[in-house]
């Protein structure tokens, strides 16, 4: 059916597709091999389309079936049969503006992203029931708008009205609606969904239009008051996102916040094979092992050197080997390691709890020094390409597992302590914006 849809679009205006093909339903049930029966929302669409494209139908049928069936196009009759209809309707365009790849099932869980998923699938079964609104952030490809457009999916497919925006879309709607006097209809759209789903929100706060901040807070009100669903995403936790008013941060802290941390190796090791799987890249352990030791914790930029590994090695009709893999994606692995070393973490990290550089260094078990050295170790694990053992040399620990144990303390204390946690989200932004 899918295919019949795209090939009738494919020869209408846009405006055609929109207004009116977009507007019908397959009913599967009142359908036979000789006749196919689509609803309309309304008379004036079932008119307009019977006239105007029932052949255009029939014919598409009959070049990707063989037979030409009769086509029926049947006015809604019951306010159900409308309502979902128009649900549908809006679900087929809404679902366009979701990736379908996008999915809990192809997102690889970790501790690292485990309680982002496990709520975001709480939200995706039971939207606006708990955890209203859900803001997911962390830094970038680490699986924030996978998990959403998840939560999309799954909503989608089980009825609801989704609406999965980027805020730049949310933000640029807006506009053309103010210019356009046709704010109502922004207004229906927004506020009518069981599901509101908002990436990168961050950059709503850096917009220098008032307006548009006013519009989200007053959105965002009228859903939660008829417990719609939100889920935001972000790079930051709503107290470090400068630019919203206190009142929006307020409410973006009212229900759950969950943050995504990049991921543990063995993480990462599940991810590129899963991706490899996806792909159908042949890899061999060795192989898989040097790209995530190596390639930074950046999900996108490890799914870009695959690729790339994949396409070089067809040209080449080359076999995938360490060497191989080594010599193509050398740019992106440098890029990684020159990004944010840990001379740098160590000096920013001294500088924003006020201690020195050599006592960092040093052996001292002072315990402001201590949870200083701890704050590196856990953000060069984070922000460096630097491997369990490697960071353990670098830090003078014993192994890896003296690494673990320190980024573990780190964690503890960020889950128990907002404060703390808020700060060294802080100190990783500071690291971030000087890269
Ligand atoms: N845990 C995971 N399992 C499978 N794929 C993942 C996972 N995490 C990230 N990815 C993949 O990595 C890519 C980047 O992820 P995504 O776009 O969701 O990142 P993001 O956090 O939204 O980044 P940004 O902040 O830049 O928008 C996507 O293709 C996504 O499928």
């Amino acid at each position: 059916m899918l295919e019949v849809a795209n090939s009738v679009i494919a020869k209408l205006s846009k405006s055609e597709a929109k207004n009116y093909i977009s507007q019908i339903i397959f009913d599967e049930s009142r359908s036979n091999s000789s006749e196919v029966v689509f609803i309309a929302p309304n008379a004036l669409v079932a008119n307009y389309i019977r006239t105007k494209f029932s052949s255009l139908i029939a014919n598409t049928f009959e070049s990707l079936i063989t037979h030409k069936p009769a086509i029926k196009i049947i006015c809604a009759s019951s306010q159900g049969e409308q309502k979902k209809s128009v649900l549908l309707a809006q679900n087929k365009q809404n679902r366009a503006q979701i990736y379908e790849n996008y999915t809990f099932e192809n997102f690889i869980v970790g501790h690292s992203n485990q309680l982002a998923f496990q709520v975001a699938q709480m939200v995706a079964t039971e939207p606006g029931k708990k955890y209203n609104p859900l803001f997911i952030y962390g830094s970038t490809g680490l699986g924030k708008t996978h998990l959403l457009h998840s939560i999309g999916n799954y909503a989608l497919n089980h009825g609801q009205n989704v609406i999965c925006v980027t805020s730049e879309q949310f933000f640029n709607d807006f506009v053309v609606n103010v210019q356009n006097k046709t704010m109502q209809k922004f207004k229906e759209k927004y506020r009518t969904c069981d599901i509101l789903l908002i990436d990168d929100v961050q950059f709503l706060a850096q917009e220098k239009s008032e307006k548009i901040r006013e519009e989200f807070f007053h959105t965002f009100n009228d859903l939660r008051e008829k417990k719609a669903q939100i889920v935001l995403t972000s790079d930051n936790p709503p107290k470090l996102l400068k630019g919203f008013e206190e009142r929006l941060v307020s409410r973006f802290e009212s229900g759950l916040i969950a943050n995504i941390t990049p991921p543990e190796l063995d993480t990462k090791i599940r991810i590129i094979k899963a991706k490899c799987e996806f792909d159908g890249v042949s890899l061999d352990n060795e192989t898989i092992d040097y790209i995530a030791t190596n390639m930074g914790d950046n999900i996108r930029e490890i799914e870009g050197a695959l690729l790339s590994l994949n396409a070089f090695a067809r040209l080449m009709s080359q076999k995938i080997t360490l060497e191989f893999a080594k010599t193509v994606i050398k740019d992106q692995v440098k890029v990684h390691k020159d990004s944010s070393s840990i001379d740098e973490i160590i000096a920013l990290v001294a500088s924003n709890l006020n201690v020195k550089i050599s006592e960092i260094k040093s052996k001292s078990k002072t315990k402001k020094i201590v949870e200083a050295r701890r704050i590196c170790i856990y953000l060069a694990k984070s922000l460096t390409p630097n491997s369990m053992p490697a960071l353990a040399v670098n830090f003078g620990l014993k192994d890896h597992s003296a690494v673990s144990h320190n980024i573990k303390k780190i964690n503890e204390l960020m889950n128990n302590d907002s404060v703390f946690k808020a700060k060294i989200e802080e100190i990783k932004n500071k690291i971030l914006q000087k890269r």
